[in-house]
């Protein structure tokens, strides 16, 4: 029996995330087409007969602008020093970087074994990919070097062979039913963001902040309250949307992914919005609402920064 932690690293966008999620299969980490969209160390969990893979998902290692980044590659490089095998992803589709060159430096200091996952090999012809191989083989001396596509399968499965087999010898760590040892309501909030993230632009990631304030049970359903914050006063309009529209989308995609998480089904959803505007949003929503099964929370929210998204999830 082996069991120990891996973990993925790489420059941000570079699909740690959706990696993690194809090998788990099951989606624990959000992911999104903007740069540094995890903030979290999540762990997913693979069990197998004779081993038990424990992934660390981390944020994307960037060149810091602000507290809150040197915060995050500071877990970073706390999460390395912490597991047992480490995989550097770099993807296919774009040359081997000054950023790889810097994190492949740090993890020469480390004593996890380090493996080079090439990523996203579905982006480019065998020719590509062959080329790709050769220029990150170079870039250290990797235990091993392993194309993948997250989103074909590709390789997956060798490459959970191949870090298993860099796992220390240890009965398992985890429960056979457990996925993940994320809480539920952060995992829901981490639903939530990734429904607001959709489509917005690229300085906002690290400006939305979910946190779900209450998950209550009634009957058959679960009927859950996030509350959504943003940085600045001018970041309101591209959440909110023209009359509450994005507000509202984000309440039904955070829904959907939740039942699909869940694999339950769902009833309904609302969004209302902040004190200034909330008015608005919930004439829009109204107005808009062909579907009887949505509800609108009437509050008063304490800072106009704060909008509050309820949906129920059931069977
Ligand atoms: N075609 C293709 N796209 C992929 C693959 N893996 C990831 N992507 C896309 O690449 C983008 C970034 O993926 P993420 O998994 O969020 O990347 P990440 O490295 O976790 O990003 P950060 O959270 O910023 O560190 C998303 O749009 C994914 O859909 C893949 O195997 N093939």
């Amino acid at each position: 029996m082996r069991a120990g932690f891996a973990c993925f690293v790489g420059r941000p966008n570079a699909g740690k995330s959706t990696l993690m999620n194809s090998i788990v299969g099951q989606k624990i980490a959000i992911t999104s087409s903007k740069p540094q969209t995890t903030r979290h160390v999540i762990r997913g969990v693979l069990h197998r007969e004779d081993s038990q893979l424990v992934l660390v998902d981390t944020p994307g290692l960037h060149r810091p602008r602000t507290l809150l980044g040197e915060r995050l590659n500071d877990l970073v490089r706390q999460t390395w020093s912490e597991v047992d095998v480490i995989g550097l992803c770099i993807p296919a589709d774009e040359e081997v970087g000054r950023g790889d060159r810097f994190i492949t430096g740090e993890l020469a200091e480390l004593k996890a074994t380090v493996l080079a996952v090439v990523t996203k090999a579905d982006l480019v012809d065998k020719k590509r990919l062959a080329e790709q191989l050769v220029a990150v083989s170079q870039l250290a001396d990797f235990a091993e070097v392993v194309p993948v596509s997250a989103v074909s399968g590709y390789q997956v499965e060798t490459l959970v062979d191949v870090m298993t087999k860099y796992l220390p010898e240890s009965p398992q760590l985890y429960p056979d039913d457990m996925l993940t040892d994320e809480p539920e309501q952060v995992m829901v909030a981490e639903l939530v963001r990734e429904a607001a993230l959709e489509g917005v632009r690229d300085e906002l990631p690290h400006s939305i902040a979910v946190v779900v304030e209450e998950m209550l049970r009634e009957g058959g359903l679960t009927k859950i309250y996030a509350d959504v914050y943003v940085e600045r006063t001018s970041q309101k309009a591209i959440v909110i949307g023209a009359r509450g529209s994005r507000l509202k989308e984000v309440g039904t995609r955070a829904r959907a992914r939740s039942r699909r998480c869940w694999a339950r089904g769902s009833t309904s959803t609302c969004t209302s919005g902040s004190r200034k505007t909330g008015s608005a949003i919930r004439n829009s929503c109204a107005s808009s609402a062909s579907d009887a099964l949505v509800r609108f929370v009437t509050r008063t929210f304490p800072s106009g920064r704060v909008y509050r998204l309820m949906f129920r999830v059931g069977p």
